[in-house]
């Protein structure tokens, strides 16, 4: 392995252990350098399963107009869901837990069998899905001030936290997600409103895309891993603790309270 990507995994790895953001990555990398980027993202999810993480399922990240103007980073990418990222609709995160918290509403889709063939179209996506569910997905970045090129982001696990799931599966014959309206309250307020369509035409559109990168780039997805297909509208600061709500229609809601624990 090549020094610049360890020392840009060592740099986030250590962000995320001391709790304190680091510089971005692409003076190491390179702001353009997708593979280097993806070779980095391995290089600490290595170092994250080594210390007893398991790979749960893929996340993908900057389908939406709206998220990439907040970045200023137009193309989408991907990362990892680990066991430890997942809770359930109704649970308590820990603010502390995160450096520079973010949450956005999407569609979670649990696959059922596995998709192995190269280039899979919609067709084998719709075929390879189990259920789908609403979910809250906790971004979070080791970089400070969230200063983020698309290299940065997919070296940073595509700026991932946590995921959570709700509890009402759908299956995908009754739905057509491209008409899913979502509005995410923040404490009984609306903070960000948006669509199925917004997410590439189509969160289906989305989880094909990441279907063929994670075969294209050797991590082809397997029944049981979860696939959060982005986020349907803007993203929001958590700004301290409270209660965020995210409604779907045709698919409920999920709902996540951050709250401050004591540290010890
Ligand atoms: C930088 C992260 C973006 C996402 O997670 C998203 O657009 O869904």
């Amino acid at each position: 392995m090549t020094t610049t990507i360890t020392a840009a995994a060592e740099r986030l790895l250590a962000a995320a252990r001391d709790g304190v953001p680091c510089a971005p990555v692409r003076d190491l990398i390179g702001a353009r350098d997708l593979d280097q980027a993806y070779a980095v993202q391995e290089t600490v999810a290595a170092a994250r399963e080594r210390a007893g993480s398991r790979v749960a399922g893929y996340k993908i990240g900057l389908t939406t107009r709206s998220v990439q103007e907040q970045f200023g980073v137009f193309e989408p990418d991907f990362g990892l869901v680990f066991d430890d990222m997942l809770h359930a609709h109704g649970s308590e995160l820990d603010r502390g837990a995160y450096l520079q918290p973010r949450v956005e509403a999407e569609i979670a889709f649990v696959l059922e069998s596995d998709i192995e063939i190269p280039r899979p179209s919609v067709a084998d996506v719709i075929r390879a899905t189990g259920f789908v569910l609403p979910a809250i997905e906790v971004v979070d970045s080791r970089i400070a001030d969230w200063d983020i090129t698309i290299s940065d982001t997919i070296a940073d696990n595509a700026s991932s936290g946590a995921v959570v799931l709700g509890t009402t599966p759908r299956s995908l014959d009754r739905l057509e997600l491209a008409d899913v309206s979502m509005v995410l309250e923040k404490d009984g307020e609306d903070v960000s409103f948006g669509s199925g369509a917004a997410c590439m035409g189509s969160p289906l559109v989305a989880a094909t895309w990441i279907a063929r990168e994670l075969v294209r780039r050797g991590r082809p997805p397997r029944a049981g891993d979860v696939i959060m297909t982005g986020a349907l509208g803007p993203m929001v600061e958590v700004a301290g603790t409270g209660r965020f709500t995210a409604r779907l229609s045709g698919l409920g809601q999920v709902e996540v309270t951050f709250v401050e624990r004591e540290r010890s």
